[in-house]
């Protein structure tokens, strides 16, 4: 009973530990937060886990371009020093696991809560390089995120082109983490859009998001798919974002 209620209690601080649990809740939403985590906790059991993949880092499928974005964006990064003050940061790069409720920080087992066999969409491809690689970094202010995106031989669409249902994955991914750092349990409500030139199959590109407003509930944000280096507009997007209600059951 001790070893469960002391288990119960380290969840609960590794789920408060999340860096998006440090971001400014929404009042219903942080009720919500804490009765849908309290309710499951003490239903389920948990166990602990050594090891998390974090799938935005570096590995041998990454290209040249993709490599080049990501030291850069890296560079600017918050720098974890030991016995010192944190230096300052224009950047941050926000971890992605393929199943993120185990992974999160302190190692806590808590996927059991949904399917043992459920996966992060975007991440549940083994083979690297194959589908989703990504990595997204999210600006200081929060006003803005932008994420380095190579995709991979399974997305084709058109012949040699990445799938529109791909790029509005990647669009939606991008959209809700940005909204998801602003504000929690937040479900897609509207994604409106425009596909102007085609993203060639294995190239790199660039997916901005800017915070258009937030009202009451609602999140709206922008977005835009370019080449590494600007000058090709591939797609448009707006999105708009709700606190859910219905996401405590
Ligand atoms: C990084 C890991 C995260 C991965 C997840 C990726 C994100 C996703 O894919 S989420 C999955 C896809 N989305 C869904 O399934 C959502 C399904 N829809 C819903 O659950 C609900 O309709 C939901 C939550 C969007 C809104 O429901 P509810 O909380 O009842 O909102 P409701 O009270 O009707 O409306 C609130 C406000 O939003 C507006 N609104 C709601 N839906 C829309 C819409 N589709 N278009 C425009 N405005 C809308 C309303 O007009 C209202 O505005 P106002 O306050 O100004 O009057």
């Amino acid at each position: 009973m001790a070893r469960t209620l002391c288990r119960i209690f380290k969840g609960c601080q590794s789920i408060c530990s999340l860096p998006l649990m440090k971001t400014r809740l929404h009042p219903s939403a942080s009720v919500l937060l804490r009765t849908v985590c309290v309710r499951r906790m003490l239903t389920l059991p948990f166990r602990f886990s050594p090891k998390a993949q974090d799938f935005s880092l570096p590995n041998s499928s990454w290209g040249a371009e993709m490599r080049q974005l990501y030291e850069h964006y890296n560079s600017q990064c918050e720098e974890e020093m030991k016995g010192e003050e944190k230096q300052d940061w224009a950047w941050k790069r926000v971890p992605s696991y393929n199943r993120t409720l185990k992974h999160a920080t302190g190692g806590v087992y808590l996927s059991k809560i949904y399917q043992s066999k459920a996966r992060f969409f975007t991440r549940n491809i083994k083979e690297p390089g194959a589908a989703f690689e990504y990595v997204l970094f999210v600006s200081k202010d929060e006003q803005k995120c932008v994420c380095i995106f190579q995709a991979g031989h399974l997305l084709e669409g058109p012949q040699g082109y990445v799938h529109g249902g791909a790029i509005a994955t990647m669009i939606d991914t991008v959209t809700v983490t940005h909204a998801s750092v602003l504000t929690l349990l937040i479900m897609t409500a509207n994604l409106n859009i425009n596909y102007r030139r085609p993203i060639p199959l294995g190239s790199t590109v660039l997916i901005d998001s800017s915070l258009n407003k937030t009202e009451g509930r609602k999140v709206l944000i922008s977005c835009k798919v370019t080449s590494t280096d600007g000058s090709k507009l591939h797609t448009e997007a707006t999105a708009l974002f709700v606190v859910s209600r219905l996401l405590g059951g």
